[in-house]
């Protein structure tokens, strides 16, 4: 999985000359995966999309997709192996879905009719092939969507929140067309949510975006992980050597000493305070406590509630 079909290097852009909507982002996600891009609302989600299909011109920085570096040259040739649904897609209600797919495939080149057939069995649709779509749900609609970006085999497809607006049932069966996508056909999928629980369940990487800067990039496996593991801090202190001898008593596992800073990895925020109080009460002069790995804030703006 070491091939990165979309890469970027420093995308800066701004909506606006007073702020940064995009900073320095480093975005890499890898032949294969099933990449969730996770952020609260307003987080530049969407923004990195455009940028990414190059609907949005970047004001600095690099975009390569399937190692090729995006630009009016490779747009074309590049653009042929993305699928994508972006926005609600945009259907004809009083046709079905035999007749909406085909009116797509005449809009590409070299699509078979019997590839219509192939994608609406992909996205389990055979059995409403027939009906109308203004008849459909929203969940059927978002799967008609996909099919139509299918049509053309894409090795990447790229979702903007895809399980926005669905109801359990579709959610589930949107998730479970994600995964089977990415396991028959090796599709690459990257899906943006703003929800963390989703992409845990069905993501194999994640990258979390506020604020247009990536604060995370990783495994879901390493995630979980992260979740779970120790809170690491430093301390500045005005005697770092006499710190680390007082602090000795509190039988902390993990402390050392880096560029004169104490380095203290606890199990809980408690035990900050008591590293603090040891250390006053020592006369040890405390300048600043930094806490290094703490994501539970940024997991708690993830979540539902
Ligand atoms: N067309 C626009 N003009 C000016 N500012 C915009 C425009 N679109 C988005 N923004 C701003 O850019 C920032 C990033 O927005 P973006 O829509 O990319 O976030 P997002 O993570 O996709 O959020 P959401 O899930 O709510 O769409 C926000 O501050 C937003 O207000």
């Amino acid at each position: 999985m070491n091939q990165l079909v979309v890469e970027t290097k420093n995308l800066n852009f701004s909506y606006s000359k007073n702020k940064k909507d995009i900073e320095d982002l480093e975005l890499r996600v890898p032949k294969g995966s099933i990449y969730g891009f996770l952020g609260p609302n307003g987080s530049g989600k969407s923004t990195t999309i455009r940028l990414i299909l190059g609907l949005l011109k970047k004001n600095s920085g690099t975009v390569a997709l399937f190692g090729e570096l995006f630009n009016g040259q490779s747009r074309l040739k590049v653009l042929n192996k993305v699928g994508g649904l972006i926005e609600n897609p945009s259907l004809y209600e009083h046709l079905n879905a035999i007749d909406n797919l085909k009116i797509s495939a005449n809009y590409r080149q070299k699509i078979s009719s019997s590839r219509i057939f192939e994608v609406l069995e992909i996205v389990n649709l055979t059995n409403a092939k027939n009906k109308r779509v203004k008849e459909y749900s929203l969940g059927m609609k978002q799967r008609l969507g996909l099919a139509i970006s299918l049509l053309s085999n894409p090795e990447l497809i790229i979702l903007d929140e895809p399980t926005n607006g669905l109801d359990p049932k579709g959610i589930i069966e949107m998730r479970t067309l994600i995964k089977d996508l990415n396991k028959k056909f090796g599709t690459t999928i990257f899906i943006s949510s703003h929800l963390l629980s989703e992409i845990e369940k069905t993501c194999t990487h994640v990258g979390i975006i506020r604020n247009g800067k990536m604060l995370y990039q990783d495994t879901v496996a390493s995630l979980k992980e992260s979740k779970e593991t120790n809170i690491k801090f430093e301390i500045e202190v005005d005697k770092p050597i006499e710190g680390m001898s007082v602090l000795k008593n509190l039988k902390i596992e993990n402390i050392s000493l880096l560029d004169g800073f104490i380095q203290i990895e606890v199990k809980s925020k408690n035990e900050i305070t008591d590293v603090i109080d040891v250390l006053r009460t020592d006369r040890i002069n405390i300048y600043q406590v930094s806490i290094k790995n703490n994501l539970e804030e940024l997991f708690l703006s993830l979540t539902e509630n």
